[in-house]
């Protein structure tokens, strides 16, 4: 983290940073031009953690500064959501006086939402005891005067929820309220105005498709959910059991009726689409029926796998959201020798990082 760079006053030029690295290091592949979707220059960010510094009767929240090598007291944090701050102070009012509250407390996460909803999770050094539940149920009571927000606590081995551990988040999407839920450390995209333009440009560069739609790494259903009405069916796949479970709960919850998800790597997917093992996870599922033209990835940032590659090179028309560009590049390199880049996108989710996720849409040579 470099605190001092992140300055909404920089926030264009290391824009425009990000496009033209983005753009020359694609080039070999003559992309179109580059779509460019910003962030928000602050309060953007619907997820933070930091760790808490006890100093005598004073108790804060820290973050390492590389730049500075240094630990700084972090009282408010320019790239999470008001939420999350309002959050912040309003907690370590809380959390100071509270022997039992603080004792062996050494980190705070904030799962945020635009809906309303925020998530606490208090990390401790220490097994938690009755004492601790009966201050968190009460500071919980106290917060929810001003905040809709649930609290977890979390030890070796001991997690307690005080009531849940998920928000459901709310977006607006193309004309369309979307609801997903989001549990406590799974994936889920952390800069929610960026992921619904995200959601928007998938939505646009698909809006043409005929047939089904296979997607693979699809998390809780982020896109599964908004794309589903571009296609006839979509069959998706996700190797984390809570991220399927929350899928399921968001197709039900967005009246999605032509959406299935199986618990599956895309590793064993893509085994399973070659024939060359069978697998008890997809009895009952008949694979041959589904007619897909468009396949749509979203992997975690070391990319995809050799045969993972190989099985999407079938599909006329490949979706790519990548958060890594280096494996995209190396996952390019391959795709484009069956298939050109025909959309291009830089969506902003990290700012003030040099991380950049961006979108490609491949259609066959
Ligand atoms: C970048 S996230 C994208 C999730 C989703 N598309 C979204 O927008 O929230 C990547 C997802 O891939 C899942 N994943 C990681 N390795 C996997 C694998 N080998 N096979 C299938 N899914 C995997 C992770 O659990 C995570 O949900």
């Amino acid at each position: 983290m470099n605190l001092a760079a992140m300055d909404p006053q920089n926030y264009q030029a290391q824009l425009e940073q990000k496009q033209s690295e983005l753009s020359e290091s694609f080039a070999e592949f003559t992309p179109p031009a580059l779509e460019v979707f910003a962030s928000e220059p602050a309060n953007y960010r619907m997820r933070a953690e930091f760790r808490v510094w006890h100093d005598g009767e004073d108790l804060y929240y820290y973050m390492f500064d590389k730049a500075l090598n240094e630990k700084v007291r972090t009282e408010q944090y320019l790239p999470a959501g008001k939420l999350i701050n309002d959050m912040m102070t309003a907690l370590m009012e809380e959390l100071r006086p509270n022997r039992d509250l603080r004792w062996k407390l050494f980190q705070v996460d904030f799962l945020s939402t635009l809906s309303g909803e925020i998530l606490v999770s208090l990390l401790y050094h220490r097994q938690l005891d009755d004492a601790w539940r009966e201050q968190a149920e009460q500071m919980k009571q106290r917060l929810s005067e001003r905040f809709n927000v649930n609290f977890i606590g979390r030890a070796r081995k001991q997690k307690i929820d005080l009531d849940k551990d998920y928000v459901v988040e709310s977006l607006e999407v193309d004309g369309q309220t979307l609801k997903y839920k989001q549990i406590e450390n799974s994936f889920t995209q952390p800069n929610a105005k960026v992921s619904v333009k995200m959601l928007e440009w998938a939505i646009d560069v698909t809006n043409n498709s005929t047939g089904d739609l296979l997607e693979l790494y699809c998390g809780n259903g982020n896109f599964s959910i908004a794309l589903a009405k571009n296609f006839d069916r979509v069959l998706a796949t996700e190797l984390a059991k809570p991220s399927v479970d929350a899928a399921q709960y968001n197709i039900a919850e967005n009246n999605v009726d032509n959406l299935q998800i199986i618990r599956m790597s895309a590793e064993d997917f893509s085994d399973a689409m070659a024939k060359k093992r069978k697998f008890r996870r997809l009895e009952g599922i008949d694979l041959d029926s589904y007619n897909c033209n468009t396949i749509f990835v979203d992997p975690p940032r070391a990319g995809i796998d050799d045969d993972t590659l190989a099985l999407m090179q079938n599909y006329d028309r490949i979706l790519y959201i990548s958060c890594n560009p280096e494996t995209l590049k190396d996952n390019l390199k391959v795709l484009s020798t069956t298939h050109k880049i025909s959309r291009f996108a830089l969506f902003d989710q990290f700012p003030y990082t040099h991380h950049m996720e961006s979108g490609v849409l491949l259609e066959r040579k």
